[in-house]
């Protein structure tokens, strides 16, 4: 059975071992079966994977860039983004949900600031912009695809590390956050252990699997064998 000794030894092995078919998987078996995010949400780049923990972002749409009315968040520019950016832990994912899909959630300069601090990864409910700037970084950011349009006077970020949900898909802070080019999915940390044994080991059987197919066992005899598919 596999065992890691820290988060920086799990997420290393996730990247390497694992991925997001075979996660969602043993989630789907464990009855866990809405934890995929949104389809449209795809990495800037085919290669790009994330695991980490997250840390979830709470945006709210806004109407002016600085407003005159009771709630002293929305008198400053983009609302708590910065404090949140600046409370990023190594491991950690900027994964920002709550505001309508109008606009650029993350950019070059915030991938910057993720990246010297480690943190895994942003996965946005919206969109991106800076592309070129991001992709030179190499940092793995996931969204709905590119457009510059601002974020400053259309969105805040109201709160952070606290539940968010991305189409009925709940996020609480810690929960584990795995992305690949077939998309993103949530361990929820009550069952992470479990979870991430169980993929391993049926990634371990896939890869014999394919190898049986290749050798030219049928599929029923496989299956049969394998008991996977
Ligand atoms: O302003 C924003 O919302 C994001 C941005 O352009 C950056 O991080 O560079
Ligand atoms: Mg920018």
């Amino acid at each position: 059975m596999i065992t890691w000794k820290d988060d920086n030894e799990l997420f290393a092995m996730m990247k390497k071992e694992l991925y997001s078919a075979v996660i969602g998987d043993i989630l789907d078996k464990m009855n866990y079966r809405h934890q995929f995010l949104p389809q449209r949400i795809q990495p800037m780049r085919e290669e790009m994977v994330v695991a980490g923990r997250a840390m979830p972002v709470l945006e709210a749409d806004a109407f002016e860039e600085l407003s005159d009315g009771q709630n002293p968040i929305m008198k400053k520019n983009f609302g708590l983004m910065l404090e949140a950016l600046d409370d990023l832990k190594e491991n950690e994912v900027y994964i920002c949900s709550g505001s309508s899909p109008s606009y650029a959630l993350v950019g070059e300069l915030m991938c910057t600031r993720m990246k010297i601090l480690k943190a895994a990864g942003a996965v946005v409910n919206g969109f991106h912009r800076d592309t070129r700037g991001i992709l030179e970084l190499n940092f793995p950011c996931f969204s709905y695809g590119r457009y510059a349009q601002d974020q400053g006077p259309r969105g805040k970020v109201i709160d952070y590390r606290v539940p968010i949900e991305m189409d009925g898909v709940r996020i609480n802070p810690g929960d584990i956050i795995f992305g690949d080019l077939d998309g993103v999915l949530v361990i929820p940390k009550e069952v992470e252990t479990e979870v991430i044994q169980k993929a391993y080991e049926k990634a371990t059987g896939e890869k014999m699997v394919a190898e049986a197919i290749r050798g030219g066992m049928s599929t029923v005899e496989s299956f049969a064998k394998h008991g996977i598919m």
